[in-house]
């Protein structure tokens, strides 16, 4: 059984810059906070400053009668904006992860009023990692923490599936680096890509880690089909070209029967019949078990099958087979991920709040979104590798938050919005309206104090380095905004590595999961998608029935005419006429051919055929 990895020795710490103050001494009070105690107020007594400064600054904010002023302006006096910061500043110094908060807003009233909504979240976060129905819509249990820890698992049973899937897709992703496993005719001998075809969860996370953590020259180059546009799908095989008969194909579809995926992979075994190579060879599954993804490459013998397990969801499948077996044939250390992930979820068992980072991060976004979803989640890494982690927090977030009723039944549409792509890089592209304009948002900065690799730097003019820039842009940002009332949260890392994106995945999913909680909604799952699935479906229904009635039409000679109206009838579906029409016109446009039953002659264009039938070309 691979053993996730014993917890290595401390990350480097942080060297302290001076503070604005002289602190007498800054000390970790426990696991997570850090606190520091000031010189005397005054002269006379010597006693350290250890009230919590948040609670002296609420005193400011409140209004005349007393009462918190919710929103009443924003801390701006340095020193006691320092002291905000030092007071609610986390740090996980194993991980060297830091999490600032002290530019929300909150008053140490609402903390307390959140105290016991907080505690609540945190007994059922208990129950569910105890394996309760957290999922409770769809009778599920929530299993995604126990991937990191399997002696978490409720049962034997769940541990063992666990830990042997993890065994099994370290062998797999080990033989096929090593060229143990190799396709069975290529000209380098072993597999030298990957084609990942999967679309939402089975995507996004894998993408967002590649991005993230791929070596410059990984043992296997990663790329994507995640959509059914038969051009991308081209355009990723074109660039495989000749690397075609060298290519892993992994087909990841919890479901096993996303119509996207389904397509992606029909079309990628469409091209290794016209190579001339065998798909079976080169395909791997990783699907629930007897899905019919599952049974069609049992059956067609694919190189291999890894489970994915109904109690994770698409959105918390990094740490399954989902993102592991991708990083891994990138030579990503899955273990060192899965450790960073088992710390940040230690950490978040903590029922004291300023200690427990998701805590933190859930209590900031209610505070700042009025736990309504009012104002939009800005996220802006700054650092390159992370450009994906906004895309793959839009699905965590959204998909989780985003519901219209909650666990009572009530309607509430929630939701949390979630956009943004890498500083400084926005700072030159929508950092003017964040600055000056609507103010609907709040800014989640991801800092990243490595800039390059040790003995790498360089700098470009005395004193001064492109890692300082970027630096000074975050920095500069942050107050720029804050200046202007705009709110953020600041989650550093010391460097992008394995350990610390396994945190991050950790960090945010479990603030979702106490987020939810706050406002008392199922985070775990999506019953709004399976209404647009159920829609495509209708759409391609008709489709069939309007070109069964032009090909019946074009058998005529002459050819029957038809208006958009009478096609609308013949389909008994006079209401839908202009989804019709964009059907006739998207046909029109791919200029698809019309074959009737029992052809009665070759197959007639339909532009020829609606030309005919004088049908105003307005395609
Ligand atoms: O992995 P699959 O079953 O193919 O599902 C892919 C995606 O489909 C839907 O959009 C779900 O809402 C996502 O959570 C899921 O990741």
């Amino acid at each position: 059984m691979a053993s996730i990895s014993g917890i290595s020795s401390a990350s480097p710490t942080l060297k302290r810059q001076k503070p604005l103050l002289k602190p007498t001494s800054l000390f970790r009070k426990d696991s997570g906070s850090v606190s520091v105690s000031f010189p005397a107020r005054s002269k006379s007594a010597d006693r350290g400053f250890s009230v919590s400064v948040a609670r002296e600054i609420s005193a400011e904010l409140s209004t005349a009668d007393g009462a918190p002023a919710k929103k009443k302006g924003l801390v701006k006096d340095p020193h006691a904006l320092w002291r905000r910061y030092v007071d609610w500043l986390y740090q996980h110094k194993e991980l060297g992860l830091f999490l600032d908060v002290s530019r929300v807003g909150f008053t140490d009233e609402f903390v307390s009023e959140m105290e016991p909504r907080l505690q609540a979240a945190f007994k059922a976060m208990v129950e569910l990692e105890k394996g309760a129905i957290a999922n409770p819509d769809e009778g599920r249990m929530v299993g995604h923490y126990w991937l990191r820890n399997p002696k978490l698992a409720p049962n034997s049973f769940l541990r063992l599936q666990i830990e042997n899937t993890l065994e099994g897709l370290l062998k797999f992703s080990n033989d096929v680096v090593s060229g143990k496993i190799k396709p069975p005719s290529s000209p380098a001998g072993r597999f030298t890509q990957v084609l990942s075809v999967g679309i939402g969860g089975s995507a996004l996370g894998p993408q967002f880690v590649a991005e993230a953590l791929a070596p410059d020259n990984p043992p296997l180059k990663i790329r994507f089909i995640d959509n059914t546009d038969p051009a991308g799908i081209d355009h990723q095989i074109a660039q495989l070209g000749p690397e075609l008969a060298s290519t892993l194909v992994i087909v990841i579809s919890k479901s096993g029967g996303t119509p996207e995926t389904r397509n992606g992979l029909l079309e990628v075994q469409k091209a290794f019949r016209e190579a001339g190579l065998n798909f079976a060879k080169q395909g791997v599954a990783i699907t629930q078990e007897g899905s019919l993804l599952d049974n069609t490459a049992r059956i067609e013998g694919w190189l291999a099958r890894f489970p994915m397990f109904d109690w994770v969801g698409g959105k918390t499948s990094e740490m399954a087979a989902v993102g592991l077996l991708p990083a891994a044939l990138q030579g990503i250390d899955i273990e060192e991920m899965l450790v960073g992930a088992l710390l940040m979820d230690g950490a978040n068992r903590t029922t004291v709040v300023r200690n427990n980072p998701a805590a933190l991060l859930a209590l900031s976004w209610y505070w700042a979104s009025d736990g309504l979803g009012s104002k939009d989640m800005v996220v802006l890494p700054y650092k390159d590798s992370l450009l994906l982690f906004s895309r793959y927090l839009q699905q965590l977030v959204m998909e989780s938050i985003g519901k219209e009723f909650d666990l009572d039944g009530n309607r509430v549409n929630q939701g949390l919005t979630v956009y943004g792509n890498k500083g400084s890089t926005d700072q030159h592209a929508y950092i003017q309206q964040l600055r000056e304009g609507v103010h609907n948002f709040f800014v989640t900065f991801i800092e990243v104090l490595r800039d390059r690799p040790p003995g790498h730097d360089w700098e470009l003019e005395p004193g001064v380095t492109c890692g300082d820039y970027l630096f000074g842009m975050l920095q500069g940002t942050r107050s720029a905004l804050y200046g202007n009332d705009r709110e953020s949260i600041t989650v550093t890392v010391q460097e992008v590595t394995p350990r610390s994106v396994g945190a991050l995945i950790a960090l945010y999913e479990r603030a979702v999961g106490i987020y939810a909680s706050l406002v008392n909604i199922n985070a775990y799952h999506q019953p709004g998608v399976e209404a647009g699935k159920k829609a495509a479906g209708e759409v391609l229904a008709l489709q069939k029935r309007v070109l069964a009635v032009l090909n019946e039409a074009s058998c005529k000679e002459p050819v029957e005419p038809l208006t958009l109206e009478e096609v609308a009838d013949r389909c008994h579906a006079p209401e839908e006429i202009e989804m019709i029409y964009k059907i006739i016109a998207h046909m029109a446009a791919n200029d698809r051919a019309l074959i009737a039953e029992g052809s009665c002659g070759s197959p007639r264009s339909i532009k020829v055929f609606l030309g005919e039938c004088n049908v105003d070309a307005l395609y």
